[in-house]
């Protein structure tokens, strides 16, 4: 179990490409106090994305020491390069009382599920096949073969959309960041207030 009763773990997933990125960022522009997890990977930086803010970005023999030693809530292998969760800060800010957003893929929310049911797993869904397709090759971030790579992986991820608890659709990234708002400050259904 890693939060509490005073608060909530909140995990966003959803195929490469549907704006998970996008809508947390306008989720935090308008509400800066929500907390995000800063995960660690191997990947390397994309131009303009800064170590210590979008990621932690570290070398293969780090990650493998952050495994080896329970630094991690959950870890994944995605798309050739490995992601995980430190779970320090987590504990600390859930501790704290305050709601703490995740944004995983699939392979880490299934962990985060196992390890605390109380969690509450949010899906973020394209509109459509063809927009998620456009928005991917849009952000023009991966040459063709890592968006072939990715779209792959998407429609799996998609097939996975009824293991969440919730399905945000992100047609427009306002409506979708007011949505996960409300989903992140909802109390736990299992609280009855006042008990
Ligand atoms: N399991 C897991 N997945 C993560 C973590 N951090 C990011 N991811 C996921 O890894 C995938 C690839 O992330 P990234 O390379 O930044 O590409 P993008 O999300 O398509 O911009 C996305 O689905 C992220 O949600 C993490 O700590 N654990
Ligand atoms: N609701 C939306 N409508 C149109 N384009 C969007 C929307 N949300 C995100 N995008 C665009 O789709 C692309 C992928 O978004 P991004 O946030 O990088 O996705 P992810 O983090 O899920 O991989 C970006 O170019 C982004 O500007």
């Amino acid at each position: 179990m890693v939060s509490g009763d005073a608060a909530r773990l909140t995990v966003l997933s959803g195929p490469s490409g549907v704006g998970k990125g996008t809508v947390v960022a306008e989720v935090r522009r308008r509400y800066p106090d929500v907390w995000l997890s800063v995960s660690v990977t191997t990947r390397r930086p994309r131009p303009g994305e800064v170590d210590g803010v979008h990621y932690h970005f570290v070398a293969e023999g780090e990650f493998d020491r952050l495994v080896a030693t329970d630094g991690l809530l959950e870890w994944a292998e995605y798309a050739g390069n490995r992601y995980g969760t430190p779970v320090a800060p987590l504990r600390e800010r859930l501790a704290a009382g305050a709601p703490a957003l995740l944004e995983i893929e699939l392979q880490g929310a299934r962990q985060v599920r196992a390890r605390d049911p109380e969690a509450q797993l949010v899906f973020l869904a394209p509109p459509s096949w063809a927009e998620l397709v456009s928005r991917l090759a849009g952000r023009g971030s991966e040459p063709p073969a890592v968006q072939e790579r990715r779209l792959a992986l998407a429609q799996a991820e998609l097939d996975a959309a009824g293991e969440f608890d919730v399905v945000v659709v992100n047609d427009d990234v306002a409506r979708a960041a007011f949505e996960l708002v409300g989903l992140l400050t909802a109390p736990s259904p299992g609280l009855v207030p006042g008990e």
